[in-house]
């Protein structure tokens, strides 16, 4: 049972003591959060710091050496994602939650119509109806600003932008709850990445979605994030609200992280 006004209060991801140790601070360790429904958390850091390693464990992919996440599924149950089975974590991947890969070529099926990227998730939760999926084909390159002329193409034929704007709308249209993200406009031309930057803020706005997103970009984790966390050889340092840690570090690392990138 439901507790009154219990459900919009719960954390959708509820981390703690999260450990995978490559080597001696090289991972991420004793990590906990939580994270609440239309939540972005930005994880900042400098290289080799330990974002990548953290999100892949959060994200089901990398199993841990020690800690648990336990994620609040859309019927209200507390799933302990490591004790679940590897089909339910898959089923909850296709599922429940969307993973933006950095290199669009890492989260896009290449030799496959736009089309087809964009209705392979709806198929996986049992749409089968053609008009349906190309219906959500059209609907959603043109939510993600591609012409939907282009719904036959093959996403090589897409510059990187679109590539990246075509992954997103793959993750979106099966409407999961929360998307991992991984530097998802490193790569991309300056006034490119302000474009995708803009269109992701808006869609995470419009479909109240929980968003983990690793960037090394302050700008990007400024525009986009409720909350930081800042990473420092394998360590959280610092956590706190966005603005608080870009404005007022209180750790020195945070305020060299936040000072390097304001000197020119
Ligand atoms: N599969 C692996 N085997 C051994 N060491 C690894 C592996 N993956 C990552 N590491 C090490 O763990 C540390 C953290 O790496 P990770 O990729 O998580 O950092 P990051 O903060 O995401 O860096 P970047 O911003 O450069 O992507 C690094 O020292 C890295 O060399």
């Amino acid at each position: 049972m439901r507790e009154p006004g219990g459900h919009a209060m719960s954390p959708l991801l509820s981390v703690r003591d999260l450990t995978l140790l490559y080597g001696p601070e090289k991972g991420c360790q004793a990590v906990s959060f939580d994270l609440y429904p239309g939540e972005v958390l930005g994880i900042v850091g400098e290289s080799g710091s330990g974002k990548s390693t953290l999100l892949s464990v959060l994200s089901g992919r990398l199993p841990p050496d020690r800690g648990s996440v336990f994620y609040r599924d859309r019927d209200n149950c507390n799933v302990d994602l490591y004790a679940a089975s590897e089909a339910h974590r898959r089923t909850l991947l296709r599922t429940e939650w969307g993973f933006v890969e950095q290199n669009p070529r890492d989260g896009l099926r290449m030799g496959v119509s736009a089309g087809a990227n964009i209705g392979e998730r709806l198929m996986a939760q049992g749409v089968r109806h053609y008009g349906q999926l190309r219906k959500a084909g059209l609907a959603w390159l043109d939510q993600v600003e591609i012409d939907p002329q282009r719904i036959d193409d093959l996403p090589r034929t897409f510059s990187g932008g679109m590539q990246q704007r075509l992954q997103i709308a793959r993750n979106l249209v099966s409407s999961p709850r929360l998307i991992f993200m991984d530097e998802p406009t490193g790569g991309l031309d300056v006034s490119v990445q302000a474009h995708l930057l803009d269109m992701m803020r808006g869609l995470v706005r419009e479909l109240q979605l929980a968003v983990v997103i690793v960037t090394h970009d302050l700008a990007v984790a400024r525009l986009l994030a409720d909350r930081l966390m800042v990473m420092r050889r394998s360590h959280v340092v610092e956590a706190g609200l966005t603005d608080q840690i870009l404005d007022d570090p209180q750790h020195a690392y945070s305020q060299l992280l936040v000072s390097s990138v304001l000197q020119p």
